[in-house]
């Protein structure tokens, strides 16, 4: 019996000559919380369409639920929450919303996906009359409409503001909680590093990292360390033991190092006092940048 969510095997999607998707294999678990990152273009929609049945695979196999991604739809374990595409047009929020609840095999009451996606309010309100915030909370009444084991979400909050974001990431919490997949690409660095339990990293096609948050600062490699001293030598100081980077202005140095405990053990056995000495962890943005910047330079 296979438990997992999600499936890709050696899954290869192309587009021309472009390689959106090239030999990508993962496996998502129930319960998880995974965000996918990558720069633009990386093929992070294409992830998503792919794992949604909305685009066939050139080669490979994509498995959710030990199923098709089409089977696992229509059997109503899937919801997802799109970019693209279009409201419909001449309908009210609460047509809409009633319309995804009457497809899905496990639907919740209307009134209540309405009131967990905050548009209550504007439930009569025609849908091409939303902004661009309120369209957002529709998206998401629409991906849980029903009880989903996978909820497929490509950047989410985008638009949405502060009450929302967090009313919906209450709701994917709630919804992890409770054994469900929640998969969702963002460029908001900083939401994948509070909800995320696990985060992979795209780059053209193929995965670039993957682990917790943690994991991914960590095999950014580095720490960030900033001290004073009252006399530098940058020779000295680039001798120093795992540097990753070193920049001075004036009497402040700044380095990354993949083990500070070291380097700032080294500072001392060099006979240099530094003064003001800070040691930080990379934030999940400086990771990313740092991982995906060296994959570039390693393949150009
Ligand atoms: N329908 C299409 N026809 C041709 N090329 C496409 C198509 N869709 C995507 N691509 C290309 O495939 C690559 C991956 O695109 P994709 O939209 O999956 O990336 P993404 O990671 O979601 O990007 P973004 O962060 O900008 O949304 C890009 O080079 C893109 O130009």
């Amino acid at each position: 019996m296979n438990a997992a969510a999600v499936t890709f095997t050696g899954v290869t999607k192309a587009y021309g000559t472009v390689k959106a998707v090239d030999g990508l294999s993962l496996e998502l678990h129930p319960g998880e919380t995974v965000a996918l990152l990558g720069p633009n273009g990386a093929g992070k929609s294409t992830t998503l369409d792919l794992l949604l049945g909305l685009r066939p695979a050139d080669s490979g196999d994509v498995r959710v639920f030990g199923t098709s991604p089409r089977e696992a739809i229509v059997r109503g374990r899937v919801g997802a929450m799109l970019q693209s595409g279009g409201l419909m047009d001449e309908v009210t929020v609460a047509e809409l919303v009633q319309l995804a609840c009457s497809l899905h095999p496990r639907p919740y009451p209307v009134r209540e996906v309405l009131s967990r996606a905050g548009v209550t309010q504007i439930a009569d309100r025609k849908v091409n009359k939303l902004s661009g915030g309120q369209e957002q909370r529709v998206r998401f009444a629409l991906a849980t409409a029903g009880d989903s084991d996978l909820i497929v979400l490509d950047e989410p909050t985008t638009g949405m503001d502060v009450s929302a974001r967090q009313a919906f990431w209450a709701t994917m919490r709630e919804q992890a909680d409770r054994g469900r997949t929640v998969l969702f690409a963002t460029h908001y660095l900083e939401e994948a590093d509070a909800i995320a339990d696990r985060v992979l990293v795209l780059h053209r096609g193929r995965l670039l990292a993957d682990g917790t948050a943690a994991e991914i600062k960590a095999k950014a490699g580095a720490r960030k360390v900033s001290f004073d001293l009252d006399a530098v030598d940058p020779d000295a100081l680039a001798g120093l033991p795992h540097l990753t980077g070193i920049t001075v202005s004036g009497s402040t140095v700044r380095i990354q190092s993949t083990d500070a405990d070291a380097t700032v053990h080294a500072l001392y056995g060099l006979g240099l006092y530094p003064r003001n000495l800070e040691v930080a962890g990379l934030g999940l943005e400086q990771a990313f940048v740092a991982i995906t910047e060296a994959e570039e330079a390693r393949t150009r």
